[in-house]
């Protein structure tokens, strides 16, 4: 089956600066996929040459199938794009602006964009040169949904949105995968890619440092840690144990607590060796594990490899 977005060894310079180098990775259909980085680290070059609105200094990429090169009026014809960036003016009103585009793009109920924009919480009387940040940003989300592309490429889509209305968004978007739309987006927040996302990919400095299921990277995340045991444990019980640097055994030896980084099995069955009489384990912090990816590359855990699903 065709990929959505394929990406080889593609890079990007501007002049001595550096935008990606040498990216590679596939975006599956109908797969919603987290694009993340810190400021500067090429998301948004990632998206311009995928759109062709700018060239790559070497490698490729391909998106529903086509070479955006070659192709682009094609590729663009068939993805719904928002620019991080998304700049709408006029003296127009929300609902003239959202026909016009919604004309460009060969016709599109005037229903599923009334939908959209109530949805959204998005007032089609008002003008577009006077709405507020957030309300522009709605726009651009409606334009870019609204005749329900093959593959959406969203580049920082809720910027600017109230936590109410992000979360209309992504149930929008969840709503498109399921019926077997892609989704491209790029974001600085976890949480909410961890929310909607297949699979993350974390870029850094133009090149990529992560690339996985939401599932596995939340397995090997940081949780605090409480254990109870109900008689002394060795003090070294749990020494040389992968991921349990964190860990501290108490004088008395009966009370383990800290954090602890990996796949839990190791520590369950660690554990399950002494008679536990309480225990505490927190959610996984996927914020954290993404904040060492985001810090300098020495003190970064270096991450699971990176391997496609
Ligand atoms: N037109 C340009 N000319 C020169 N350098 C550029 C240009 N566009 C981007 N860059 C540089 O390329 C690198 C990647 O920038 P890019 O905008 O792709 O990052 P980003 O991940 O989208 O960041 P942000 O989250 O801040 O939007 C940065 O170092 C940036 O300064």
């Amino acid at each position: 089956m065709t990929k959505a977005i394929e990406l080889s060894e593609l890079t990007k310079t501007y002049g001595t600066r550096r935008g990606l180098s040498g990216l590679s990775f596939q975006v599956e259909p109908g797969e919603i996929f987290g694009f993340l980085g810190p400021n500067g680290a090429g998301k948004t070059t990632t998206i311009r040459l995928l759109l062709d609105l700018i060239r790559p200094t070497s490698g490729s990429a391909r998106v529903l199938g086509r070479d955006p090169l070659a192709d682009g009026v094609e590729v663009r014809g068939r993805v719904g794009y928002l620019a991080g960036d998304f700049v709408c003016d006029g003296r127009q009103t929300v609902r003239g602006y959202l026909r016009f585009l919604a004309a460009l793009r060969g016709g599109v109920p005037n229903e599923r964009v009334d939908e959209l924009a109530e949805r959204l919480g998005l007032d089609q009387t008002l003008k577009i040169k006077k709405l507020s940040k957030g309300n522009k940003q709605k726009v651009g989300l409606v334009q870019a949904l609204m005749h329900k592309p093959e593959l959406l490429i969203l580049d920082e889509p809720t910027s600017g949105l109230d936590p109410l209305v992000q979360q209309t968004f992504l149930d929008l978007i969840t709503e498109a995968a399921a019926d077997g739309q892609s989704v491209f987006m790029s974001s600085h927040i976890m949480s909410e890619v961890e929310a909607v996302a297949d699979r993350v990919a974390i870029i850094r400095d133009g090149s990529l440092v992560a690339l996985d299921k939401v599932t596995n990277l939340r397995s090997d995340a940081v949780r605090d840690i409480e254990v109870t045991f109900e008689s002394p444990v060795p003090s070294d019980a749990f020494a040389n144990m992968p991921g349990a640097d964190g860990l501290r055994l108490d004088s008395e030896g009966t009370s383990l607590t800290g954090q602890f980084s990996g796949r839990p099995d190791v520590l369950v069955k660690a554990i399950a060796h002494h008679t536990v009489t309480g225990l505490h384990v927190s959610k996984p912090a996927l914020d954290d594990l993404f904040h060492s990816y985001y810090e300098g590359a020495e003190e970064a855990p270096r991450p699971a490899p990176v391997h496609d699903a």
